[in-house]
C-alpha cells in the first residue's frame, strides 16, 4: 500500500453490478473500498447493510472500510465485523457511549475510527485518541454523493494532523486521517498538503468511465505533495 490511500466510495458504484465494481477499481489502483451504511434516521437516505458488506467480500482482499451513518451504532457495527469489515468508523453523536462503541469494533478485530461533520467539534477526539486507527472528517453533510468540497476542511484536517502527529511521537502507534465528500483530481493534493493520507473518492471515480485514470491522476496529485 502506498504512503496515501484511494478509496473509492461504492455510493456511486452501480449496485446492479457491486462484486464487478468492487474488483474494477481495486484492478485500476484503488487501495480500499469505502463502504457507506446509511439509515434514513441519522443521515436522510438508505443504503446497504452487512449482507451487501459480505457479499462483496469474496471479491476482494483489499481493506472493506465501513462508514456508519445510523444511530443506534453498537448492533450494526457488530454485525458488520461479522460480515468481513476490517475498518469501522461512527459518528461520535450517534453513539450515547463512544469508548464502549470503539472498544466493541475492536474487540471484533476490526480498525476503528470516529467520523465528525463538518460541524462537528473535535472535542470528541479528547479522550480517545487511544482508541483510533481513523480520523475521518466529512468535507460534505453526510448522505448523498455529488456534492461540493466544503473549504473550511482544510482548516480541520490541518488541526487534526497536528492532534495525531502529536499523539503518535509521544505514544506511538498509527491513526489514519481521512477525508471523505467531493475529493476530485482537482483538488486532493490540497487535502493532503493539509495533512489528510487517505481519500475518499465516490462520483470523482464512479463517475468516470475510466477507473485507472481518474486514479492514476489523484496520484500524480499527491506525488507533487511534499508533506510525505
Ligand atoms: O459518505 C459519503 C456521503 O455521505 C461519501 O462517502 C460520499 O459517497 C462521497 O461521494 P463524493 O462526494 O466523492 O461523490
Amino acid at each position: 500500500m502506498s504512503q496515501f490511500r484511494i478509496a473509492p466510495s461504492l455510493l456511486s458504484a452501480d449496485f446492479a453490478r457491486l462484486g464487478e465494481e468492487v474488483r474494477n477499481v481495486i484492478a485500476a489502483g484503488a487501495d480500499i473500498i469505502h463502504f457507506d451504511v446509511m439509515d434514513n434516521h441519522y443521515v436522510p437516505n438508505l443504503t446497504i447493510g452487512p449482507l451487501v458488506c459480505e457479499a462483496i467480500r469474496p471479491h476482494t482482499t483489499a481493506p472493506i472500510d465501513v462508514h456508519l451513518m445510523v444511530t443506534p451504532v453498537d448492533a450494526l457495527a457488530a454485525s458488520f465485523a461479522k460480515a468481513g469489515a476490517d475498518i469501522i468508523t461512527f459518528h461520535p453523536e450517534a453513539s450515547h457511549h463512544i469508548d464502549r462503541t470503539l472498544g466493541l469494533i475492536k474487540d471484533a478485530g476490526c480498525k476503528a475510527g470516529l467520523v465528525l461533520n463538518p460541524a462537528t467539534s473535535l472535542s470528541h477526539l479528547d479522550h480517545v485518541m487511544d482508541k483510533l486507527d481513523m480520523i475521518l472528517l466529512m468535507s460534505v453533510n453526510p448522505g448523498f454523493g455529488g456534492q461540493k468540497f466544503i473549504p473550511q476542511t482544510l482548516d480541520k484536517v490541518r488541526a487534526v494532523r497536528l492532534r495525531i502527529d502529536e499523539y503518535t511521537a509521544k505514544h506511538g502507534g498509527e491513526i489514519w486521517l481521512e477525508v471523505d465528500g467531493g475529493v476530485k483530481v482537482d483538488n486532493i493534493a490540497e487535502i493532503a498538503a493539509a495533512g489528510a493520507d487517505t481519500f475518499v473518492a465516490g462520483s470523482a471515480i464512479y463517475g468516470q468511465p475510466d477507473y485507472k485514470a481518474v486514479i492514476d491522476a489523484m496520484r500524480a496529485e499527491l506525488a507533487k505533495v511534499g508533506r510525505k
